[in-house]
């Protein structure tokens, strides 16, 4: 289980910035811009959290807190328990993250790669090889396993990242938009793979703007706008609160509805 309380992060912003300010949004202020202002929600084992919010809302920049890349400047990150802002290396080793930038070493195989940072992770000998195969499988990534990173095309490389993000069995799963640019087969891998996840108790939280997603895998979502979570509850209660049983148009009246107080 994860338990995310009161994040808050700002960016310092330069001189320059600061004295030709043109931004309407109102967490640009003293000098910051404050890109995730109080973000709290807890994901529990085999749940699937979707992460919803408008461009800009603060998404990313809450993932990124949860796979240590950034340091909160305040609030808490709890995974059983221990709170991993003050125990990063801790929380390495427990979450797999798939972030969009995510970058392959282009000399090396698809199947290095994933080898590489399974080795990384303390792997070795047949637990290595065993993990690496049942991945190379379930992700169907067969075919272009001996091929070299920089060659692969953009689904290729998406799976590839993903086995790399999973390759140390994390108890928890952090993947941000994990099938934007996808075509539809590796898309359904991709999905079928989350769906799994959860098989196996695993609690998956991934962003999204594909609404037909959340609805065929998550047990519940959190909203964020303006760098605040304003909604976090199952699929019935977010279609009440938007009043809507279509789910984009229950986002839309309730980021709307959000904007409004
Ligand atoms: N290093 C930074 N310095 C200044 N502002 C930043 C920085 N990183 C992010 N931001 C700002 O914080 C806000 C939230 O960005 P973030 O990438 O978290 O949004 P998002 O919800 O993931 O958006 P999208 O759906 O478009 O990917 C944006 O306005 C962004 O410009």
């Amino acid at each position: 289980m994860i338990q995310v309380e009161g994040l808050q992060k700002r960016f310092k912003l330069s001189k320059e910035h600061s004295k030709n300010k043109t931004s309407q949004d109102a967490r640009e202020r003293d000098g910051y811009f404050h890109s995730v202002e109080s973000v709290s929600f807890q994901c529990q084992q085999a749940e699937v959290l979707g992460l919803l919010g408008p461009n800009g809302a603060g998404k990313t920049t809450t993932l990124r807190m949860l796979s240590t890349a950034l340091t909160p400047d305040s609030g808490a990150i709890l995974v059983g328990g221990q709170d991993i802002v003050k125990n990063p290396l801790y929380g390495r080793r427990c979450i797999g993250f798939l972030s969009g930038t995510t970058g392959l070493y282009g000399r090396l195989t698809a199947k290095e790669n994933v080898e590489y940072f399974a080795r990384l992770h303390g792997l070795k000998g047949k637990a290595l090889k065993a993990r690496c195969e049942l991945l190379f499988e379930t992700l169907d990534m067969t075919a272009f396993l001996d091929k070299r990173s920089d060659s692969l095309s953009t689904g290729m490389k998406q799976k590839t990242n993903i086995a790399r993000a999973v390759v140390h069995q994390p108890q928890v799963v952090i993947l941000d938009e994990p099938t934007t640019g996808l075509d539809i087969m590796t898309k359904q891998t991709v999905l079928t793979f989350i769906r799994q996840l959860k098989e196996q108790g695993t609690p998956v939280i991934f962003s999204t703007h594909h609404l037909d997603e959340v609805d065929m895998l998550c047990d519940k979502v959190c909203v964020i706008d303006k760098g605040i979570s304003c909604f976090e509850g199952d699929l019935d209660a977010f279609r009440t609160l938007g009043r809507n049983n279509e789910l984009n148009q229950a986002f839309m009246t309730i980021i709307r509805e959000t904007q409004d107080v």
